[in-house]
């Protein structure tokens, strides 16, 4: 993760501080609800997990485990507790109205269904409608959004509503492809399958022309 570092040991969420509000989200966590990362409460159910398996959860090399699983869920998990919105504040006053793109966008999310990682880029543009943000900050919503437990549609979704309400844009469109890690090393075992979504919006909906030049700003002859 590029633009943002989600550091387990700085965050107030998780040593029972103020969590920033989440807001709009889809989430189990609400507008207003300060609940913070529980690390004891993670270690212990990962001690139980291991012992669920068959393992010895007081054997040496697992002594630190839970601790570290812990600390490692709550940077997965980070996007709980942090509002997208924030970074969609700052903006530029600019006469630009053609398509500005940010493309290649890594991120890492977690599927809901098996708590596995998703992996790969997400594709952001949006012709402004006399405001422009911080090309960063498209990346920063991918990173909030994405470190929750999710399913690939709705992130996509996510991240476009944010762009259409937040920043008044005349279009916004999404593109997210990512490989699933439940795809892949367990289930149906399919790696090198992608899964792709988009959301469209505004110009980017009504207009066929602004929806190909994006798609062919973003895939070139790559498709
Ligand atoms: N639509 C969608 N499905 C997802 C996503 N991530 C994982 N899944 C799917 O969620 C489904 C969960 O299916 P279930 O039948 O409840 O669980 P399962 O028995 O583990 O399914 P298999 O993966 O087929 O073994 C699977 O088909 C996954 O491929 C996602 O982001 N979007
Ligand atoms: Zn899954």
């Amino acid at each position: 993760m590029t633009e943002q570092n989600f550091d387990a040991n700085d965050d107030p969420c998780i040593s029972g501080g103020s969590a920033a509000q989440l807001q709009g989200s889809a989430h189990g966590a609400v507008a207003g609800d300060p609940k913070p990362v529980d690390l004891p409460r993670i270690e212990r159910a990962v001690r139980e997990i291991l012992a669920a398996v068959g393992e010895n959860p007081d054997r040496e090399g697992l002594l630190e485990t839970p601790a570290r699983v812990a600390r490692m869920y709550a940077e997965m998990f980070a996007g709980l507790h942090l509002d997208p919105r924030e970074h969609l504040r700052k903006f530029f006053t600019e006469e630009y109205d053609e398509v500005v793109l940010v493309k290649d966008i890594s991120f890492c999310s977690m599927c809901e269904h098996h708590l596995l990682p998703f992996i790969g880029h997400a594709h952001l543009a949006y012709v402004p409608d006399g405001k422009v943000i911080g090309l960063s900050k498209l990346a920063r919503v991918v990173e909030v959004v994405a470190r929750r437990p999710q399913v690939q549609e709705r992130m996509t979704e996510e991240i476009a509503s944010l762009l259409v309400n937040d920043l008044g844009a005349k279009g916004v469109a999404v593109v997210v492809e990512a490989s699933h890690s439940c795809m892949t090393i367990r289930g149906i075992r399919k790696p090198g399958s992608m899964c792709v979504t988009s959301s469209m919006k505004g110009l980017f909906r009504s207009n066929l022309s602004t929806r190909a030049e994006v798609m062919q700003l973003i895939y070139g002859g790559k498709r």
